[in-house]
């Protein structure tokens, strides 16, 4: 058997199921290309028959995405295998993928047909797709929960019909790793001529399974997995793409020679552009992409990895694509060995009793906040290194904003700087945008914004907002957070939390190179 993994990516059309994950056809155009820089070898890009929209980003998506086979779902309806052939049509490579349920309860209560119905259907619809390309993959959907010898029965007449891949989905996220391994096995050692196909599987997360069945299914044979970027998809999602491929790359002792064709160096990157593009976030604890993925918080584990990385870490954030390398995150949790690393980064000589005074410091910030950002423990040293002060430069007093639908946006401010008073007014885009603007009119200064974002910390429209703004002053770049039920105000307040941080660490590396001037460093 071959030790080629296919990765069969369908955050296009199962992902997109979720609620609240509707792609436009530009966006999904963006997605795709970034998939086919990531690897993937099958792009699902849609159901074809479902919308004009749908019809129209598969259709772009063949013409333009290179690299990848491209798919569309068809129901077992000769019109669903008609519109699906016409949108993959351009694609240089094209794949149509036809599906019907083979459980009694979808038969009997949804499909409404009896078992031999279902059969003949099969036969049609894979002989139809056949018409259209050479490459036809048939599902039988709810396959897990389907009686054995009828399963098997189906996959026979799919493959006697000219189905290329057969695909067991755990449609409902019902199956448990071990059974669906055997599942597989039973397949192989049942179905005539089932070695002329790829196996794939399609597993939901119902139980939180889906990750654990699809490496199951591999190890058993299958070799074609379907899955999802940050495993979104219909109700509780699908089996996470970045998951499968890590797993399969990271523990090659267990599976073998299995290889996938994925670049992994694109995978956060490929998460993030999903996130940016739907407005969805991943849980920072999310396995292989979420923000804490590379993060240590707790001292023990913290001086392990310090020590030897391999202590506490199974993988090189580098090789996912990571922007930053291991984090070591000082806390609540921290000890002294993450501490004295940190303050040596800083480029600080300290004593034993310097560690021990900053370290009681850290704990009582610690326990006072919910999250002590390495800004935090920044201020904490410019303070009691650099002797500089404990107040923030800038300080706003009142801010003022109008705007409405049929009037140009318009801020002041009002705000003191080092104790002295200072006012600007401005226009701008928007009213985040104008009073951003009088900020830096009223200061004379022109930060320049890297990064900001806006979210919503709870579902209402009374919820805080926690607003995060990354920007660069005179080549000094800092980031800034802040909270408040008023959007403009959580912007300002992260704003001016940038600022105060920038000009913090300009004076401190003033501070810094003055010392080094004067030899005492
Ligand atoms: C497990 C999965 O994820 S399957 C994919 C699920 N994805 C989607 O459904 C998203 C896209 N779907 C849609 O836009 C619409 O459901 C459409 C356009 C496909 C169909 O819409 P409608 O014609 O209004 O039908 P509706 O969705 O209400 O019902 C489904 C119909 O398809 C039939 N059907 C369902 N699956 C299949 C199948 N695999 N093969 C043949 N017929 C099927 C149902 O029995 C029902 O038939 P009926 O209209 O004769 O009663
Ligand atoms: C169409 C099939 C593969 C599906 O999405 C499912 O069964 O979940």
């Amino acid at each position: 058997m071959d030790d080629r993994v296919y990765i069969f990516d369908t955050t296009l059309r199962d992902g997109e199921q979720a609620p609240g994950f509707s792609m436009t056809t530009e966006e999904k155009l963006q997605m795709a290309m970034q998939l086919a820089r990531l690897g993937v070898d099958i792009i699902e890009a849609g159901f074809a028959i479902a919308s004009q929209g749908d019809f129209e980003a598969i259709n772009r998506i063949a013409k333009e995405v290179k690299g990848p086979v491209i798919c569309s779902l068809a129901r077992a309806r000769e019109e669903d295998i008609e519109v699906a052939a016409k949108a993959i049509e351009p694609a240089e490579r094209k794949r149509i993928h036809t599906f019907i349920a083979t459980s009694e309860i979808h038969m009997k209560y949804k499909l409404r047909m009896e078992p031999y119905e279902v059969l003949e259907r099969i036969r049609r619809a894979v002989s139809y797709a056949r018409n259209f390309t050479d490459d036809v993959e048939f599902s039988c959907e709810d396959a897990t929960r389907s009686q054995r010898d009828f399963l098997y029965k189906a996959i026979e007449e799919a493959i006697k019909a000219g189905a290329t891949v057969i695909n067991i989905p755990d449609t409902v996220g019902y199956a448990v790793p071990e059974e669906f391994g055997k599942l597989i096995e039973d397949i192989i050692n049942n179905v005539p001529n089932i070695d002329k196909v790829i196996i794939s599987v399609h597993c939901h997360d119902d139980l939180g399974l889906a990750v654990a069945n699809s490496l199951t299914a591999v190890k058993h044979g299958a070799r074609q997995v379907e899955c999802t970027i940050n495993g979104i998809g219909e109700r509780a999602g699908n089996a996470a793409l970045e998951e499968i491929v890590m797993a399969l790359r990271v523990r090659r002792d267990y599976f073998g020679e299995l290889f996938t064709g994925v670049d992994t160096k694109e995978l956060y990157k490929t998460s993030r552009l999903l996130c940016r593009i739907t407005g969805s976030f991943v849980p920072p604890n999310k396995a292989i992409v979420g923000d804490n993925a590379f993060a240590h918080e707790s001292g023990i584990h913290q001086h392990g990895v310090l020590s030897h990385r391999l202590t506490y870490e199974i993988m090189n954030p580098e090789d996912v694509g990571f922007p930053v390398s291991r984090r070591i995150v000082l806390g609540k949790h921290s000890g002294r060995h993450a501490l004295k690393q940190k303050l040596e980064e800083y480029g600080i000589q300290y004593s034993e009793d310097d560690l021990n005074r900053i370290y009681e410091r850290l704990k009582a910030l610690a326990d006072k906040k919910k999250e002590v950002y390495d800004e935090d423990i920044e201020a904490l040293i410019y303070q009691e290194f650099m002797k500089l002060s404990e107040e923030e430069p800038i300080k706003v007093q009142h801010f003022q904003v109008q705007s409405g639908d049929n009037i140009m946006p318009t801020a002041t401010v009002k705000l003191y700087f080092k104790g002295e008073e200072k006012t600007g007014t401005s226009t701008g885009n928007g009213p985040v945008d104008a009073t951003i603007k009088a900020i830096q009119k009223a200061l004379g200064i022109d930060a320049n914004l890297l990064d900001y974002s806006i979210k919503a910390l709870t579902p209402n429209t009374d919820a805080q907002a926690e607003a995060r703004v990354v920007l660069e002053l005179d080549g000094v770049r800092a980031s800034g957070r802040g909270v408040d039920t008023d959007i403009i105000k959580a912007s300002v307040n992260a704003f001016v939390d940038a600022l105060n941080r920038a000009i913090m660490r300009k004076e401190y590396i003033l501070q810094k190179s003055q010392i080094r001037e004067e030899g005492t460093i």
